[in-house]
């Protein structure tokens, strides 16, 4: 079983033609990527281990999928907490948005106090379309992600990371090295450089766009919405 990586670029026109003759919504897709967002962190911090779950979004779909994955973990048992500095206007995020607050589900402004008071991260910050340097409000969240010791699950990528080089060598993010990624229907070549725990999610891949992508749809099974790689038999 090898699983092949999507470049930012392909990755971004896979999205699109989901989106246009695949039929489906931004809504449902990102519903599906936080559902197994929210499935990740099930498996990396059962709920006897420490329930406070910090989830840090940023501006773009990478934030959506910490927004949804949020909603479930709620319903999981899970106390999450948001870090969601700059919210989109657009009315899917309001929508989200308005779903945490009717759980009650707090939001800070305070990441760092917020961090003291966490067991588990997730890092839904930047995923496939991040480029350049890193900048405000983020670099100095990027600063503390790196330098925690509470586990950190990325979302698509380990915010920071060049999608296609890797971790970069200055900046906030110069030795961010995540404990586990869950990467959104296949991996991006930043993977390479990963070396944590490491799932595939976004259980919506036909078969038919994988094979034009040159992708493999992922060997999930039963009701799961993840697949960890690198386990026996399943190696990348
Ligand atoms: N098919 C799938 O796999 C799906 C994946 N999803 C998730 O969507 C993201 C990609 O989302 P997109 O909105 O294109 O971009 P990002 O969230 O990665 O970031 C865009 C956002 O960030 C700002 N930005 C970019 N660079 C910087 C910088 N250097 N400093 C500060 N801010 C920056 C930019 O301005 C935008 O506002 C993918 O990774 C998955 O997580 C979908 O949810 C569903 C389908
Ligand atoms: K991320």
């Amino acid at each position: 079983m090898a699983l092949r990586t999507l470049s930012a670029k392909s990755a971004a026109a896979l999205d699109k033609e989901l989106m246009s003759s695949g039929a489906f919504s931004i809504d449902q897709l990102m519903e599906l990527a936080g559902l197994s967002v929210s499935q990740a962190v099930f498996k990396l911090q059962p709920l006897n281990q420490g329930k406070r779950i910090l989830v840090a979004c940023g501006p773009g779909n990478n934030g959506g999928d910490g927004l949804v994955a949020a909603r479930h973990l709620y319903h999981y048992g899970y106390q999450p907490t948001m870090y969601y500095p700059k919210q989109s206007k657009s009315e899917l995020y309001q929508r989200l948005t308005k779903q945490l607050k009717d759980l009650d589900i707090p939001f800070t402004e305070d990441f760092d106090s917020a961090l003291k008071q966490a067991d588990h991260i997730v890092d839904a910050i930047f995923g496939f379309s991040f480029s350049g340097e890193v900048r405000e409000p983020f670099p100095k969240v990027i600063e503390a992600l790196r330098d925690t010791k509470i586990p950190v699950l990325a979302v698509d990528a380990p915010s920071s990371w060049n999608i296609e080089d890797g971790p970069p060598d200055s900046g906030p993010g110069k030795g961010f090295q995540p404990q586990a990624l869950i990467s959104l229907t296949t991996p991006k070549p930043l993977v390479k450089w990963f070396k944590g725990r490491h799932f595939i999610g976004g259980r919506f891949l036909s078969p038919a766009m994988a094979e034009k992508y040159g992708l493999d749809v992922p060997p999930y099974h039963g009701l799961d919405q993840l697949v960890e790689i690198g386990v026996e038999g399943q190696k990348l």
